[in-house]
């Protein structure tokens, strides 16, 4: 069934990071733009009002708290993160995504990373423009203490002594210059899309900008179920709006379009629900009654959900005397640290627990694999003996291991990340691991992997579960790519007025993904308003 009498120039399902700058971009050019979340509040702006009792009276949600990232993390009740009906993922469902609950990290791919995975048209010259929007939108820092001190340094200095005088790294401002944020054999202090002590993000920013705009609009709550089609194009969608029984439909205007941002998880999943998509799959959902597209309307895209991606993890747990850890609580900060931050934005608080990081390349062959350190603030699991830190070690651009975004038997996103199925991804990130092992100071000691072991060894440890290792970071990305499941601009294949923008569409970067997934959008949005009616 087809939708009209709509009159919205465009729908964008999914407020994360891609959704916002979309909507700022839509709407800023004139288009009367409809922002759908399935979500609720997040930061205090938008109505978040959970926090826990330190923060009462002030304009602080637990979500603005760059230190509370962890027990955001952790507490799972107030709808933050995504319920177990909705993604079979770990992920943010609220206004901002993803962006609302992570660390905040914000970081450069290198160009190299538009160069050697992006096509024609999305290569690092093409990319300028995009790259200078969101760098001059989204404010940063490597330093977010308001008072301009440095806190828990100790992690940092002892991984400072091992990687940059042991190894040899440079250390550098990780976004700074061309030459700097290549992320060859960098160390540094991390960069943090925060503001005045706070977490900033496009949420605060782009989002901001949109709600300026009288044709611009945002309706949470609001689940997208399908993309209304009349063969080839996208009519509008059905929706179900929470607390309201069954569902009803918003159409676009003609000449309209509708952009998924519902995620690499989840656009894949409304593009199935909607009859695109692999006809085995497609199969199976509408034995279920989850397609009402008849099968000869379907659009048979096996790159729907295929080579989806996310970093696989090793925690490396450290010990030095030098080293004081710290732990972040959610209810009961340490008095001293809790009033500085109240008082000033400053202290641990004002940040989200990493202290430093670093990459480097690993070449195999013409191959060239990203990998990433970044070192928290206190040890885990079986390692919290004051003194202890963690490295996180993620593989990341370049590898060759993928899964695919299937659906469970309900029709809900069901990733898979086979890491490490290409035996080579495990023998970089092992070759990694095994060249900063070499420049350990003695008063640096790895505790759940002994120091001296070999490549092979290492190459055992990472591949073999256990609470440490073959980690999921929630990074996933790369489930409808460029020139397969869209087209360069975007445009969904075997569709005329369907776009997928977020991380889906986003090769594995050697970064945490939300600087990539923001420009990508802003690229998008470029390619997108260029295109002929
Ligand atoms: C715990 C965690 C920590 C992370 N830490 C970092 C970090 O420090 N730095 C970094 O760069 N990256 C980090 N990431 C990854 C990063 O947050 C994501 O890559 C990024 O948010 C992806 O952006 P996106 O626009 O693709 O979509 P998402 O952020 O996934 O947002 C999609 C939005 O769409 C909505 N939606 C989905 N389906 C529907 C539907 N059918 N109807 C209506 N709405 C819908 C969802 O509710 C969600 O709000 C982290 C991720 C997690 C989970």
């Amino acid at each position: 069934a087809s939708c009209s009498g709509g009159d919205w120039d465009v729908i964008i399902v999914g407020s994360g990071p891609a959704g916002l700058v979309l909507s700022d971009r839509m709407s800023e050019a004139g288009k009367k733009t409809l922002l759908l979340e399935q979500g609720g509040p997040s930061y205090y702006i938008t109505g978040g009002r959970m926090r826990p009792d330190w923060l009462n009276g002030t304009d602080l949600s637990r979500v603005d708290v760059p230190g509370l990232y962890k027990s955001i993390f952790s507490v799972t009740d107030g709808n933050l993160i995504c319920a177990p009906d909705i993604v079979n993922g770990y992920q943010g469902c609220t206004i901002g995504g993803s962006s609302a609950i992570n660390a905040g990290l914000f970081f450069q791919p290198p160009a190299s990373d538009w160069n050697l995975y992006f096509p024609e048209g999305w290569k690092n010259i093409d990319m300028q423009c995009a790259i200078e929007k969101v760098r001059a939108k989204q404010p940063s820092t490597d330093n977010p203490s308001q008072d301009g001190k440095r806190y828990l340094q100790s992690g940092f200095e002892a991984a400072k002594k091992w990687i940059v005088d042991g190894a040899g790294y440079k250390e550098v401002g990780l976004n700074d210059g061309p030459e700097n944020h290549n992320k060859s054999k960098v160390f540094g202090h991390p960069v943090f899309n925060y503001e005045g002590g706070q977490r900033s993000g496009p949420v605060k920013t782009y989002l901001q900008s949109a709600l300026q705009r009288p044709n611009f609009s945002i309706q949470t709550g609001t689940r997208v179920l399908r993309v209304i089609r009349d063969g080839e194009t996208a009519t509008g969608v059905d929706i179900q709006s929470r607390g309201a029984n069954g569902t009803s439909s918003i159409c676009i205007a003609e000449g309209g379009q509708v952009i998924l941002s519902a995620g690499a998880l989840l656009s894949p999943q409304l593009l199935m629900w909607s009859g695109i998509g692999d006809p085995t799959i497609l199969t199976k959902l509408s034995a279920s009654g989850l397609v009402n597209v008849p099968s000869q309307d379907w659009v048979n895209n096996t790159a729907v959900g295929d080579k989806v991606f996310d970093n696989p993890n090793t925690f490396i747990e450290l010990y030095s005397e030098s080293i004081s850890s710290y732990n972040y609580n959610y209810n009961s900060p340490v008095p001293g640290d809790r009033d500085l931050y109240l008082q000033s934005r400053s202290g641990p608080y004002s940040f989200g627990s990493q202290t430093g990081a670093f990459w480097d390349f690993v070449q195999q062959g013409d191959d060239l694999v990203g990998c990433q350190g970044t070192i928290d603030s206190s040890g885990t699991m079986d390692y919290t003996k004051n003194g202890t830190i963690t490295l996180n070690v993620y593989g990341t651009s370049g590898l060759r291991s993928f899964g695919r975004v299937s659906l469970d038997p309900k029709g809900i996103a069901l990733p898979s990340s086979n890491f490490y199925s290409n035996p080579l991804d495990a023998s970089a990130v092992a070759t990694f691991i095994h060249k900063i092992f070499q420049a350990l100071p003695p008063t640096l000691t790895p505790l759940n992997i002994a120091k001296n072991s070999t490549l092979e060894q290492l190459t055992t440890w990472i591949s073999t579960w256990s609470p440490y290792t073959l980690g999921n970071v929630q990074h996933w990305s790369s489930s409808c790519r460029l020139e397969t499941c869209v087209d360069s601009n975007t445009k969904v294949i075997g569709m005329q007025n369907l776009f997928v923008v977020d991380a889906s569409i986003v090769a594995p970067l050697t970064t945490n993904p939300v600087m990539g997934v923001m420009i990508a959008a802003e690229r998008a949005a470029e390619r997108i308003l260029a295109l002929k009616k």
